[in-house]
């Protein structure tokens, strides 16, 4: 069954512990939650102290993205704050293997992200290691963004390197631009979790929409 996450960066900031809730409520697997420092990324959004004010608004794990530079600063105020799963990029990490391992350590699920031009190469020597890899559809940043079809191979590649070394338990996320179209088409390419901001939360009814998700990536 396909993980559907929405990302809170298209939800209201003014009532997001009842956003949340809703998106529980109308069916979501994950909350997304989108950290960004105004530097990794040119936006900026909010930190751990956010995370742990909505933590009790829902049951549904924290799947947290960090758009930021240094970010295992960040890990132990996260896991603080009710984080269940932490991606950083792999883009701003030096010792990317060393960065993955601090966050296993703290008992918490650890990803990489991509951004569209970064080749799969980088996971070459860490695929075992990590819990989730995060192909990034759009460049990071923004919300509502149109979907990169050149990330597709690149998520059928991503695909058969996992079934290649039989590493069924690792999630390939995908993230930007997903919709009910572009939900199907990352499926069939090998995603299992998609991250929607704008096509749930632009929505009025967010029930339908990730109901649209979850059946265009079964069809
Ligand atoms: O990480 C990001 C953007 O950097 C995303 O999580 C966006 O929030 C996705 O928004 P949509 O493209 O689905 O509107």
């Amino acid at each position: 069954m396909t993980i559907i996450a929405p990302s809170i960066l298209s939800a209201d900031f003014a009532k997001l512990g009842e956003d949340v809730r809703e998106a529980e409520r109308c069916g979501a697997d994950w909350i997304h939650i989108d950290i960004m420092d105004g530097q990794f990324v040119p936006n900026l959004t909010f930190g751990p102290p956010v995370v742990g004010a909505i933590r009790s608004y829902t049951s549904l794990p924290f799947d947290v993205h960090l758009m930021v530079n240094t970010p295992e600063r960040l890990f132990e105020d996260l896991k603080k704050a009710g984080a269940d799963r932490i991606t950083v990029h792999a883009e701003a990490c030096l010792h990317l293997h060393r960065t993955i391992h601090a966050i296993r350590e703290l008992g918490l699920k650890a990803g990489v992200a991509l951004n569209p031009h970064t080749p799969l190469s980088v996971l070459d020597h860490i695929l075992e290691d990590i819990d989730l890899a995060l192909i990034m559809t759009v460049n990071p940043g923004f919300g509502g963004q149109s979907f990169i079809p050149a990330m597709l191979p690149k998520i059928r590649d991503l695909r058969g390197r996992l079934d290649a070394k039989g590493l069924h338990g690792v999630h390939i996320e995908v993230d930007g631009g997903i919709n009910g179209e572009t939900a199907a088409l990352v499926a069939q390419a090998g995603a299992n979790a998609l991250v929607a901001g704008n096509y749930i939360y632009g929505n009025n009814d967010r029930a339908s929409a990730i109901s649209t998700l979850k059946n265009s990536a079964k069809a």
